[in-house]
């Protein structure tokens, strides 16, 4: 029986069929499997194709199935389907080849009729031809490779260089070494390969189906190509066996939570214990129902239940509540929280300054650390504090932290930091009475110290025991965490990145990178972190557009939407972001007006398949869409003056700002197609940076402007 192989090219086109067309083709894919000869498959080898070996296939009188088949070996890859001519189109300059020395399956568009002539100071000028060749770029694309002047031609490239050899143009384009490129190259490729073997070696293109059930499997699913087709550089991740805990970082859209799902499937499948649990956690409540949901995708039943799936801080108030019966009669906001110290000043008759410098230490020591008594806050070491503060001062501080804490405590009042620190100093005195025997962890640069002392609590140190995926340039609450003090151990070998952003185009990523330039991100143990990711996808410049009021800005994005929804483009493929809930209202009520459905994003709402989602930059965590707008993009609301003027000293107002950035960051990144970022009045310096260093006139709001 031949092997049937399926390309990402093909479940991309399958998923555009209408569902007719879809169950005929399945049908298809079950004969050619069982016998490519039989009546009716018309399986016959396109002529005017550059390849030899490409055939095609009658799906219905419309429409035809793009096959690949190789003399020599009993293996089909279905590569494309489509209405017959647009399928022969599609198919006509496509070279299919197995590139010898990577080993890699490569397709590509034929380009050879074209004149490129070789530069003298072009982007690849100082590689040679065989340096070239040994990454994977077939013998035919080096001239056009060779011509190209700047990465912004490379782009234009496009499917003329094959995916594989375009990763690693990119990466050298960026600046990566040559040897570290082709080492990356070489760890996960094997050269000389026949078909087959090139399918294997190119997993995040090529299916290889391995039994009916699998077949079956991805042909019924809705295709969501991270289920089937992972970059080699994720799936080492997924399955190695690690001798401790491990650290993944990369920047947005690097396929962080995939590989951390895959994860936790491959290991509740096949190396825990059948009465052992998995715990996968994050940091907030909708991103661990989306968690959720995608891991049902992956798996049931058993195995499923072996999984439990929470945020952090319901984690926590579980462990308070069940295990040590703390009764909970009140759970703090931050707004409320000011107005406690604020009485308890009253009270207590403080003067500002004294409860001023008990909230900073608090906010930044005391809380952080989860010091219990004043012995330890004597002790401790003020990590990135710039004042000193002696006993006397810590011994007055401490005065106003009790007061602050008996208040809490005879009200039974906590915060969600609380319940942390309660949950996990009982978890250290009690140990083994909850026990998981892995955890895997999303968004990890959001968590505090005393969430990941937390987790090493609740998971005893063994092989594989902790898995950690995030990203610091999209750290949005201000931890400083150093995970080596959590009693986290990673070493050299088990700190990893990926690189390859899945979500958003290149034109996309640069845009919203370029607000961290010149930003120093740690890899949350101390060490630097670098920014330097590709995206696979490429697309149109996101659109800047000022307007003169807020009116007109309303009344843009009801026309931009207007002209998206005509283009075909779903009302809840698109989304809107502004940096606080009241910018938006105006723009809420205009959709409503023009009768575009909306949805709020809340903080437990899920992505719905009707309307328009808007929500607060901070709500877009974790999520995406095809589109996106960012709002009122103006000077004065992003960065927030409001929040930035509030900070006390000029070092907590630079935090405030690296984390205004990190907002405009993660709200960019969302976008997988288009970016629209609009704004009235003065633009935000986050749009058009002159220099990493904002002095406060690019900050301080305008008073003339247009109010929000
Ligand atoms: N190998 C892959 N092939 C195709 N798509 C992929 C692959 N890996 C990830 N993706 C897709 O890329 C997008 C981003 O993936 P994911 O959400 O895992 O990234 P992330 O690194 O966690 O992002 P963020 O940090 O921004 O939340 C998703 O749509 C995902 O399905």
């Amino acid at each position: 029986m031949p092997n049937v192989s399926l390309h990402r090219t093909f479940t991309d086109s399958f998923t555009q069929l209408p569902q007719k067309i879809q169950k005929s083709t399945w049908d298809l894919v079950f004969k050619l499997k069982d016998n490519p000869e039989a009546n009716g498959l018309n399986f016959e080898r396109l002529k005017r194709t550059t390849d030899s070996h490409i055939y095609s296939a009658r799906v219905n009188n419309d429409y035809r199935a793009i096959i690949l088949k190789p003399k020599t070996e009993d293996v089909f890859m279905l590569a494309y389907v489509d209405k017959h001519d647009d399928a022969y189109r599609w198919a006509e300059r496509r070279r299919f080849e197995v590139n010898k020395y990577t080993g890699t399956f490569q397709m590509y568009i034929d380009s050879t009729d074209r004149d490129f002539n070789e530069v003298s100071q072009g982007l690849f000028s100082h590689y040679t031809s065989e340096q070239l060749l040994a990454l994977g770029v077939p013998a035919d694309v080096i001239s056009p490779v060779q011509s190209l002047k700047n990465e912004e031609e490379l782009l234009e490239l496009g499917e003329h260089v094959p995916e594989d050899a375009m990763l690693a143009l990119q990466f050298l384009a960026q600046g990566d070494q040559y040897d570290d490129v082709l080492e990356t190259i070489t760890d996960c490729r094997k050269p000389g390969a026949s078909y087959m073997e090139s399918f294997i070696n190119t997993p995040e293109q090529v299916a290889v189906i391995t039994s009916d059930q699998h077949l079956q499997e991805v042909l019924s699913a809705s295709f969501e190509k991270w289920r089937f087709y992972l970059h080699p550089s994720q799936l080492e991740l997924v399955h190695k066996d690690f001798a401790g805990s491990v650290r993944v970082l990369g920047g947005a859209g690097t396929g962080k939570t995939v590989v951390a799902l895959h994860r936790g499937c491959n290991l509740a499948k096949y190396h825990i214990q059948t009465d052992e649990k998995i715990l996968v956690t994050t940091y907030t409540a909708n991103l661990a129902n989306i968690l959720a949901e995608q891991m049902d995708h992956l798996v049931q039943g058993k195995v499923r239940n072996q999984i439990e799936i929470k945020h952090i801080d319901l984690l926590a108030r579980e462990i308070c509540e069940q295990r040590i019966g703390l009764s909970i009669q009140k759970l703090v906001t931050d707004e409320q929280d000011n107005g406690i110290w604020e009485q308890i000043k009253s009270a207590y008759q403080f003067d500002e300054d004294t409860i001023q410098l008990a909230k900073k230490e608090y906010k930044y020591v005391i809380d952080p650390e989860g010091i219990r008594n004043l012995d330890e806050y004597l002790d401790v070491v003020r990590t990135g504090m710039k004042h000193r503060l002696g006993k006397v001062g810590r011994r007055a501080v401490w005065d106003v932290v009790e007061k602050y804490r008996n208040w809490m405590a005879e009200r039974k009042w906590f915060r969600y930091a609380d319940l942390i620190r309660h949950a996990r100093i009982w978890l250290e005195e009690n140990p083994g009475k909850i026990n998981f025997r892995v955890a895997i962890v999303d968004e990890v640069q959001d968590f505090s110290q005393e969430a990941l002392k937390l987790i090493r609590a609740l998971v005893p140190i063994n092989r594989n025991d902790l898995f950690f995926v995030g990203d610091p340039q999209q750290g949005i609450y201000g931890h400083r965490v150093v995970m080596s003090r959590c009693g986290i151990d990673i070493r050299g070998g088990r700190s990893k990145r990926l690189r390859i952003n899945y979500r958003t185009t290149e034109q996309i990523r640069k845009q919203a990178i370029q607000v961290l330039k010149g930003i120093e991100f740690d890899d949350l143990d101390g060490q630097s972190n670098p920014t330097d990711d590709i995206s696979l996808l490429t697309g149109s410049k996101p659109l800047i557009k000022k307007l003169s009021s807020k009116d007109e800005e309303a009344g843009y994005l009801v026309q931009e939407i207007k002209n998206l929804i005509k283009q075909g483009y779903q009302a809840h493929e698109i989304a809107i972001f502004g940096r606080v809930s009241k910018t938006l209202n105006k723009f809420v009520s205009q959709l409503e007006e023009a009768d575009i459905p909306v949805n709020s994003l809340t903080t437990k709402s899920h992505i719905k398949q009707t309307g328009v989602h808007y929500g607060t930059m901070h709500r877009s965590k974790g999520l995406e869409f095809r589109v996106v707008f960012l709002v009122g993009m103006s000077k004065g609301y992003m960065p927030l003056q409001f929040v930035v003027k509030k900070q006390e000293t000029e070092e907590e107002k630079q935090i405030i700002l690296k984390q205004e950035r990190s907002l405009f960051y993660v709200a960019a990144t969302r976008a997988r197609e288009k970016l629209y970022i609009s704004y009235h009045g003065e633009a935000s310096p986050f749009l058009f940076p002159k220099s990493h260093h904002l002095g406060y006139d690019d900050l301080l709001y305008n008073e003339r402007n247009d109010k929000l």
